[in-house]
C-alpha cells in the first residue's frame, strides 16, 4: 500500500487534513473513535495508484467526516469530541513520515483564539446591522403605512363627502366644493410633499421627477389658482378637479398600504395601474380649464403681477406665466403618463412571469 503526503492543522474544535492526491477517485474515509482511515485512487508521489493511510489521533473525534476533493488534493475536516488544543495530532509522539504541518492553515493556540474572537466580533457586527436594518425597515414600513393611511382617510373623506353632496344636492353641490372640502384637501396636498422626500431619500422605489411634477402640479392649482382667488372658490371646475384627484387617490394609497406589508389585492393593483389612464388626462384637462378661467381674474386683480421699472411700464400680469404653465402642464402630463405606462408594464409583466 502506498501512502500519500498528508498536511495537517487544527483549531480548538476541528482538525484539518490536506491529502496530496490529484484526480482522487473512490475516496473512502472512515473514523472510529480515535482512528482515521483513508483510501483512494489517484495521482500521488508514486504515480497513479491506490493510496492509503491510517492515523491514531491523540483524542477522540466525531464520526462525521466532511471532505472536498479538488483536482489537486482532498481536503478533510473532522470535529474534535472535546473542544481544546492538542499538543500533537497522533497518539505516538514520533509523527509518521508522511505527515507534515499545513503551514497554509497553521495557527498556534493564541492565534487560533484570536481568530475565534474576530469571527465572534464579525458575527456580532452582522447581527447588529441585521437588527438595525430590520429596525429601519420596520420604522420605514410603519412610517409609510401611517402616511398612506392618512392620505387614504383624507381623500376618502373628500370623495365620499362630494359624492353624498352630489346625490343629495345635485348640481348645487358643484358650487360649494371648495368651501366644504378645501381644508382636508390642503392637509392632504401639503402632506403629499413627503412623497418627493420619500423618492429623494430612496424610502420608496420611485423617481423624484414624476413625483415632483405630480406634487408641484397639484399644489400650484390648489394654492395659487384656487387658494389665492376667492372668485375661483365657487366655480364648478373645483368639483371636477377635486373629484378626479380623489378618485385616483382612494385607489393609489390603499395599493401602497398593501405594498408596505408585502400583501397584494389583485383588483386593487389592476385599478391602481389602470384608472389613471382616463383620470390623468381628464384631471389635467380640468386643471387647464381652471387655469384658463383664472386668467381674467389675475389680469383684473393684478395679483402676483410682476412690477416693471417706471421707465418700461406698469407691470407684467401673472397671466403671462399661466400661459406658459398651460404648456408645462401638458408636458408634465406626457412625462407622467409615460412614466405610469412604464410602471404598469413593469408590474403586469412581472405578474405574468410569476404566474
Ligand atoms: C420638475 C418640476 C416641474 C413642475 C412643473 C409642473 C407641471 C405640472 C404638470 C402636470 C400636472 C399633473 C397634476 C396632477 C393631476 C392629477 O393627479 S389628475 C388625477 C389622476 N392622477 C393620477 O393618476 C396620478 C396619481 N399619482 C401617481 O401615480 C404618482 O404621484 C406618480 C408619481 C405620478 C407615479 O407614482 P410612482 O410612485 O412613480 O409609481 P408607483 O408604481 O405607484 O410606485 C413606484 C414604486 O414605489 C412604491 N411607492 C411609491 N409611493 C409609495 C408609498 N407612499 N408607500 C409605499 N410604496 C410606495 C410603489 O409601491 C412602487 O413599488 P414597487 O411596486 O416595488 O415598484
Amino acid at each position: 500500500m502506498l501512502t500519500p503526503l498528508v498536511y495537517w492543522a487544527q483549531r480548538h474544535e476541528e482538525v484539518y487534513l490536506r491529502v496530496e492526491l490529484t484526480d482522487a477517485q473512490n475516496i473512502d474515509i472512515r473514523v472510529h473513535e480515535k482512528v482515521l482511515q483513508f483510501r483512494a485512487q489517484g495521482y500521488g508521489a508514486k504515480g497513479h495508484h491506490e493510496y492509503h493511510f491510517s492515523l491514531e489521533l491523540l483524542l477522540p473525534v466525531k464520526p462525521e467526516v466532511r471532505f472536498r476533493s479538488t483536482q489537486r488534493q482532498v481536503n478533510i475536516t473532522v470535529q474534535k469530541e472535546q473542544r481544546g488544543w492538542w499538543d500533537r495530532l497522533c497518539v505516538q509522539e514520533r509523527k509518521p513520515v508522511f505527515l507534515t504541518p499545513d503551514f497554509d492553515r497553521w495557527l498556534d493556540e493564541s492565534d487560533a483564539e484570536q481568530e475565534i474572537k474576530e469571527k465572534e466580533e464579525k458575527k456580532k457586527r452582522m447581527r447588529a446591522s441585521r437588527h438595525k436594518n430590520e429596525g429601519f425597515i420596520t420604522q420605514k414600513t410603519v412610517f409609510l403605512f401611517v402616511y398612506n393611511l392618512l392620505q387614504f382617510v383624507g381623500f376618502s373623506w373628500i370623495f365620499v363627502n362630494m359624492s353624498v353632496r352630489l346625490i343629495r344636492f345635485g348640481e348645487d353641490s358643484l358650487y360649494d366644493t371648495f368651501h366644504t372640502t378645501s381644508d382636508v384637501m390642503f392637509f392632504c396636498q401639503i402632506l403629499a410633499s413627503v412623497e418627493v422626500l420619500n423618492a429623494a431619500f430612496g424610502i420608496v422605489r420611485t423617481s423624484v421627477v414624476p413625483t415632483l411634477i405630480q406634487v408641484v402640479g397639484r399644489n400650484f392649482i390648489l394654492f395659487i389658482i384656487f387658494g389665492s382667488l376667492e372668485e375661483m372658490h365657487s366655480k364648478p371646475v373645483v368639483f371636477f378637479v377635486f373629484y378626479l384627484w380623489s378618485a385616483i387617490e382612494v385607489v393609489r394609497y390603499p395599493f401602497y398600504m398593501m405594498n408596505c406589508v408585502d400583501a397584494e389585492w389583485r383588483i386593487l393593483t389592476w385599478l391602481r395601474y389602470t384608472v389613471w389612464i382616463p383620470l390623468y388626462p381628464l384631471g389635467v384637462l380640468a386643471e387647464a380649464v381652471a387655469v384658463i378661467q383664472s386668467i381674467p381674474i389675475f389680469d383684473e386683480t393684478k395679483l402676483f403681477s410682476i412690477p416693471l421699472p417706471k421707465a418700461v411700464g406698469t407691470s407684467v400680469s401673472f397671466s403671462y406665466l399661466l400661459h406658459l404653465y398651460l404648456v408645462l402642464m401638458f408636458l408634465g402630463l406626457f412625462f407622467n403618463f409615460r412614466h405610469l405606462y412604464k410602471q404598469r408594464k413593469k408590474h403586469f409583466s412581472k405578474k405574468r412571469k410569476e404566474n
